[in-house]
């Protein structure tokens, strides 16, 4: 927690303002920050300095594992986050190769399960994670990259949070996740949940032990109208101690988690936080 708030003041201290064409918004925008979260000791990096939504945080992780591209899927698992770039975002809704209401089109975990190779067929890259770490193995290219820029224009939007690596050392199996762009007042609340929670499906699913995760940020910023919230409101209060997540245990295989899983398989304790805050979204 302390982490994020001191990237949070590290962007109203030191941030520089972008004016950013695909909103049409400016933002207050540092470059570079690297956060790091405790899977092993389950300190589950959920923002307390607000109220933080995290069942839409996994049901959003648990839409890209099963390579979602529609956000009506979303929607039924318990996660809202997709209905404005599939549904408002100008340029996506006059793109030829939108199919309709709610497709995302090739975003994500659709990249993540089924990517397109030159001869027709697919890889699912997440298959292929699972299969090594599970016979204990890393060929040190445990990758599952959601970044495709050949089909970028078949998607509402690029991956922000694109490429996850996976390491075994011994037993302990650790994760570096790697993000292009970051909302932090929106966004981030959201992928710091997806990072510790990512680690610990797939320690869980392949029988090893979690250890840490190291989550890498290129741009993070802060947009124009969010400003006076989080330097006004947000950064005045004081955080919490860290929650704890706890996972139902049955959970073992990866077709569990492309089955039966849902959010009732997740639980939170011990999360004291401060009154929500309905930060403005930018499409
Ligand atoms: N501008 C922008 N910021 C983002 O963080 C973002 C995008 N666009 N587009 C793609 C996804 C969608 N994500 C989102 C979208 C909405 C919320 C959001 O509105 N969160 C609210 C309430 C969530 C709820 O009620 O479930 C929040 O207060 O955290 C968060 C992340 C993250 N991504
Ligand atoms: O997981 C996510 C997804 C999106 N974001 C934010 C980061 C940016 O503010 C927008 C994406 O805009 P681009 O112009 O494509 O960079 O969404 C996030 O923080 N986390």
């Amino acid at each position: 927690m302390q982490s994020y708030l001191q990237l949070c003041q590290r962007i109203v201290d030191e941030g520089v303002w972008v004016t950013n064409e695909r909103t049409g918004k400016r933002c207050l925008t540092v470059i570079n920050a690297d956060l790091e979260y405790d899977v092993a000791g389950n300190q589950f990096p959920l923002i307390t300095t607000r109220k933080s939504y995290w069942k839409a945080a996994i049901a959003e992780l648990l839409g890209y594992l099963r390579g979602y591209d529609n956000a009506a899927d979303f929607r039924a698992l318990g996660c809202k986050t997709w209905d404005a770039n599939a549904n408002q975002n100008e340029a996506w809704l006059a793109n030829p190769h939108r199919r309709g209401e709610d497709d995302m089109g090739r975003v994500y975990g659709v990249q993540g399960r089924s990517w397109a190779k030159p001869d027709g067929s697919h890889l699912d890259q997440l298959r292929k994670v699972v299969d090594n770490l599970s016979k204990g193995l890393d060929d040190r290219g445990e990758i599952v990259t959601f970044y495709n820029p050949g089909e970028f224009d078949r998607g509402c939007l690029r991956p922000c949070m694109h490429t996850h690596n996976f390491s075994l050392l011994g037993d302990t199996l650790y994760l570096t996740s790697y993000q292009r762009s970051c909302d932090v007042p929106l966004g981030l609340n959201f992928n710091q949940v997806q990072v510790f929670t990512l680690l610990a499906l797939m320690a869980q699913i392949t029988g090893h032990k979690p250890g840490r995760a190291y989550h890498k940020i290129v741009n993070a910023h802060i947009y124009e109208d969010q400003l006076e919230l989080m330097r006004d409101v947000q950064l005045k209060r004081e955080p919490f101690p860290a929650p704890q997540l706890e996972i139902n245990p049955e959970i073992k295989t990866l077709e569990d988690l492309e089955t039966w899983v849902s959010l009732d398989d997740f639980a939170v304790h011990n999360y004291q936080y401060h009154p929500a805050i309905a930060y403005p979204f930018s499409v």
